[in-house]
């Protein structure tokens, strides 16, 4: 049977206009998820704008608070190594509390009522945060202040821990799936490309002003202390605004409360989820994958920028535009993809990643490594703006918390051993130069590291494609390049056909009528079940178009494309009442023309668009393909005289010109030579029998021997319903 058929992909392009009126159509349907009316309308959610806004000054205050803590330690001690040390410690601790709280806080947001959890985690945020520059105007001895600005950042990692969860849990219940993703664009580029440059440019204005002049400011006014007063308002802040102004977020969008399972068993069905749930495990498994890898790419980043010979400046550069395609990815992806599958989009984003990652690991030049570094970024970026979406969208909201918890808990702890084991396994490794051609290509441990992060990358991307997957069979790079131009692939309709579907195909009096029903014979004789049939006309609604498109005198005027839809729409019944049917239950299904006689008579005959005929009787069969398709090939000249030689006159289509019918013999010959497998090209003017001979043999090659039984009685009584369309 036909890899095709049963794939049985469909365009999903929304008709046969041309140019700027379909543009036109196209956007007038996709205005609810994309663009800026997309924007508007998500902002237009009151809950979610007010979300929004806190969130963005949080984290503003969040990333001048990490600035801070950082510099501020290291400024209480003199010394490049202790200050080195201050401020790797400060970061340090930040990453340490997800080890053993994070699975805790994915419970608590799901038992919990989240905007409480929120406020009071924004309470505490706002104390602690203050407390660093407070305890430091009380007491000198740089180890007090050190060692709290150390505690305090460990219990506020703690609380955001608890944080993040709740409130990534809560935003699906305020907003329609539809908007998700955008309002996701929007907070991720807000809080990981607005506010870190915003906040890197405020304290460095602050340093600036504070210092104006010569001036040594007092300590309280420390461009460092100032940060951490505004991170710590911005909490409170934040705190308020969720307490009083949004009280949407106590409200749970499906599911029961679990408050009485206890909490390891909350926490254990949690995990157990995770494990279960093919989406969840996929999208956990591509997120760990791309983080693993992107470790990987930041713990060589300094080693790489010396291994191209570029000195410390190549390494911020490298570091800036992985962050510049990272914020490409999540703004622009959307656009670039349309209407992609999510759940592809999201593995083909991890594979894009990873072979990026190849080219950074194969780049002779810094131009070519800055390339990778940008598309590294934007597959990064895509893949977490569509693995967040879909955690958001697809996990229900009883468990939403504990997923979330367990991902930025597994994220934390496999960057961090990415980032230790692969800087410390370049150090280890030499670095020689190979020659190849005129090119110098320098072999380091460096470039090994990333040629297997690009690969790691790469696999993971793949799993995580199969097993979240929701289009089955659907070829891949089509439906991404048909979704890019705005007509995805849709899923095949689900159907396991059993038959085997044989098509004749041929211009005007070729003799398929004769050949059908000689095969149909031989079949039959050799103990087949044969069903009969054919386009336009095998059912009732059929035979009505069939006398509108063929009559001569009732469809005289009838425009190119409604003569394109009548035969689709007689395309639509034949298939779904008498085609499907008969496959199902195993039959060989013989029909006297098919999909390609649309393409034939309507594409090149009528001159429509191929692609959009093509599209239209896609859609139609619900992407169902013949086996075979036996060209019965003529000089129009023989073929139609035979048809005169009948006495019966000539219908609409048989009145067309010669030119016309020319047209239409090509076409049939071209799409039989594009796929040379599926078809048997016959010259039909041989004897009737050799022709008949030929096919039989071919059509052998096809079928199953012995032929299979016939179904179940009462099977065969629910199929006897479409027994009658065994004509013409
Ligand atoms: N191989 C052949 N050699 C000579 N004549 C043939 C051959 N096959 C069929 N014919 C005759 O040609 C005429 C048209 O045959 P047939 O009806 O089978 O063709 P068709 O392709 O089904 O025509 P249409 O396009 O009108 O449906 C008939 O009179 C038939 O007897
Ligand atoms: C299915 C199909 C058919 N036609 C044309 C081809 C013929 O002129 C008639 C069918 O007549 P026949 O005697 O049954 O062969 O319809 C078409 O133009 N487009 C189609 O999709």
């Amino acid at each position: 049977m036909s890899r095709q058929r049963r794939s049985g992909a469909i365009d999903t392009d929304s008709g046969t206009e041309s140019g700027g009126a379909r543009k036109k159509k196209a956007s007038a349907t996709q205005v609810d998820l994309s663009g800026f009316k997309a924007l508007r309308s998500v902002m237009r959610i009151r809950p979610f704008r007010r979300l929004w806004v806190v969130t963005g000054v949080a984290s503003l205050g969040d990333w001048l608070g990490l600035l801070a803590t950082a510099t501020f330690a290291s400024a209480q001690v003199s010394g490049s190594a202790a200050k080195g040390l201050a401020f790797g410690s400060v970061i340090a601790v930040r990453l340490l509390p997800a080890l053993v709280l994070g699975p805790v806080a994915g419970v608590m947001a799901d038992r919990f009522d989240r905007r409480l959890t929120m406020v009071i985690c924004d309470l505490l945020r706002f104390v602690l945060f203050a407390s660093i520059p407070a305890v430091a105007l009380f007491t000198e001895a740089p180890e007090i202040t050190i060692g709290w600005a150390a505690i305090a950042t460990f219990l506020i990692e703690t609380v955001t821990l608890m944080w993040i969860p709740a409130k990534e849990a809560a935003v699906p219940n305020l907003i329609p799936k539809a908007r998700l993703e955008i309002a996701n664009q929007l907070t991720l580029i807000t809080t990981y490309g607005i506010t870190p440059v915003l906040a890197g440019l405020s304290i460095a204005a602050l340093d600036r002003v504070t210092r104006a002049g010569g001036t040594t400011p007092p300590e309280w006014a420390e461009a460092s202390n100032l940060a951490l007063y505004f991170n710590a308002l911005s909490r409170l802040a934040m705190a308020l605004v969720v307490f009083v102004g949004i009280k949407e977020i106590s409200g749970r969008a499906v599911g029961p409360r679990t408050e009485h399972q206890s909490m390891l068993r909350q926490f254990v069905e949690g995990w157990k989820y995770v494990g279960k749930t093919p989406l969840v495990r996929g999208l956990v498994f591509g997120i760990l994958g791309a983080f693993a890898g992107g470790g990987i790419v930041i713990g060589t980043a300094q080693f790489f920028a010396k291994s191209l010979n570029a000195g410390d400046a190549a390494f911020y550069l490298l570091f800036g535009t992985l962050f510049v395609g990272l914020g490409v990815g999540i703004a622009v992806g959307p656009a670039v993809v349309r209407d992609l599958s999510r759940r592809r989009w999201f593995g083909m984003s991890i594979v894009l990643a990873g072979a990026s990652v190849l080219v950074l690991a194969a780049s002779i030049h810094l131009t070519m490594a800055l390339l990778g570094a940008l598309l590294v970024g934007a597959g990064a970026g895509m893949a977490f703006l569509s693995g967040v979406t879909l955690l958001g969208g697809e996990v229900g909201d009883d468990v939403r918390g504990r997923v979330f918890a367990f991902v930025q808990t597994a994220v934390r702890v496999v960057l961090m051993l990415a980032i230790a084991l692969s800087s410390s396994l370049v150090g280890l490794g030499g670095s020689r130069q190979l020659t190849i051609a005129d090119l110098g290509i320098s072999i380091s441990s460096t470039r090994l590291l990333l040629l297997a992060a690009g690969l790691f990358g790469i696999f993971t991307g793949i799993s995580a494609f199969r097993q979240m997957d929701d289009k089955p069979g659907v070829p891949v790079l089509p439906d991404l390049w048909g979704s890019i131009r705005g007509r995805p692939l849709s899923a095949g309709e689900k159907f396991v056909p059993r038959g085997v579907f044989v098509v004749f195909e041929g211009g005007e009096g070729a003799g398929k009528s004769t050949q059908v029903t000689a095969l149909a014979d031989a079949l039959r004789r050799d103990g087949h079940d044969v069903v009969v049939t054919r386009e336009p006309g095998a059912t009732d609604v059929g035979q009505r178009i069939r006398s509108l498109v063929l009559g001569r005198h009732s469809g005289a005027g009838l425009a190119p494309r409604a003569e394109a839809l009548l035969y689709a729409a007689d395309r639509a019944d034949h298939v779904a009442t008498v085609v499907r049917p008969a496959l199902g239950r195993g039959a060989v299904v013989i029909s006297d023309r098919y999909v390609d006689s649309s393409l034939a008579y309507q594409g090149a005959g009528r001159t429509l668009p191929v692609e959009e005929v093509s599209w239209l009787s896609s859609w139609a069969t619900g992407g169902l393909k013949p086996d075979l398709v036996v060209l019965l090939d003529i000089d129009p000249r023989a073929g139609l005289e035979r048809v005169a030689a009948r006495g019966a006159g000539a219908d609409r289509l048989e009145s067309e010109s010669v030119s016309f019918h020319d047209r239409v013999r090509y076409a049939f010959l071209d799409l039989a030579d594009a796929d040379p497998k599926r078809y048997l090209v016959v010259d039909a003017t041989q004897p009737t029998g050799e022709i008949a001979a030929l096919v039989h043999d071919r059509v052998g090659d096809i079928l199953p021997d012995p032929p299979p039984p016939p179904p179940a009685e009462e099977v065969a009584d629910a199929l006897n319903t479409f027994a009658e369309a065994d004509r013409p």
